[in-house]
């Protein structure tokens, strides 16, 4: 297991966000972190990528405790939910910046970019970027960064459904390069038969994690429900 979290709980002062979170990725997996809005899914990401320190429980990468981790030594390559930038660095200067810091990693810089559809907007600057746009040269940042174990939360903010199914082909390069996969939705639908495992979070507090099939198995749900209807299934019979 790459990266491991171990009773992991997380309060903000007095108010409990997450509780006894207990999950793992594999290398070489897309594991999905699903659940509503405010359900936790940016506080755990926080705290595997050390923004946060977990109040209980202990999280593992590579069977190290993060704790002795520096975050510059975290091999994590992060695309943030909220768009994180220079002001007054145009498209191509943060890519151009992002991989003077990782010569070691080899990746094309101009395939990433016809890929991405960039080259129209390399000389501008963030503020003239519409939100998509601005989403793709995060996710073209986090392909320079080396890493392995990528995180994704809402990545598919912004983004059109063919822009969309891009960025699920470079998951799935990600993965078939042996990298693991974390990537946070509120939109199921869009992961459905994309990530091998799912771990379904529901008020800081983890429903259900494994591969779709364990977790209708384990459940006694439907076999042919969708995620959605799984983890609708699961939300209704906790209330
Ligand atoms: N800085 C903060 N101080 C206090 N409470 C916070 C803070 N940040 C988040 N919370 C609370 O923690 C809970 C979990 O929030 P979090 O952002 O982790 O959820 P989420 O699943 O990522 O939601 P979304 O899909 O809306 O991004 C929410 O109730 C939120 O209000």
């Amino acid at each position: 297991m790459y990266l491991e979290l171990r009773n992991v709980s997380f309060s903000y002062g007095q108010n409990m966000i997450l509780r006894d979170i207990n999950f793992g990725i594999n290398r070489g997996e897309i594991t999905g972190l699903i659940g509503a809005n405010g359900a936790g899914k940016t506080t755990t990401i926080y705290n595997i990528v050390k923004r946060l320190k977990p109040n209980h429980g202990k999280i593992f990468i590579d069977g190290k405790d993060l704790i002795s981790i520096p975050r510059s030594g975290l091999e994590i390559s992060y695309i943030p939910d909220e768009p994180v930038y220079y002001e007054e660095l145009t498209l191509i200067e943060h890519l151009n910046f992002v991989q003077a810091l990782y010569p070691e990693n080899k990746i094309d810089i101009n395939e990433i970019i016809r890929r991405l559809n960039l080259e129209e907007h390399l000389y501008k600057i963030p503020s003239m970027l519409s939100k998509g746009t601005l989403q793709k040269m995060l996710i073209a940042i986090s392909m320079l960064r080396t890493h392995k174990l990528l995180i994704a939360d809402e990545p598919f903010n912004g983004l059109d459904p063919q822009q969309i199914n891009e960025f699920k082909s470079f998951l799935l390069e990600e993965k078939a390069q042996g990298k693991g996969v974390l990537i946070s939705t509120h939109l199921l639908d869009l992961v459905e038969g994309l990530c091998d495992k799912y771990v379904m979070l529901d008020s800081g507090t983890i429903l259900a994690y494994g591969t779709k099939s364990d977790i209708i198995r384990k459940f006694d749900l439907n076999p042919n429900s969708t995620l959605e209807k799984v983890y609708l299934s699961l939300i209704k019979e906790r209330m």
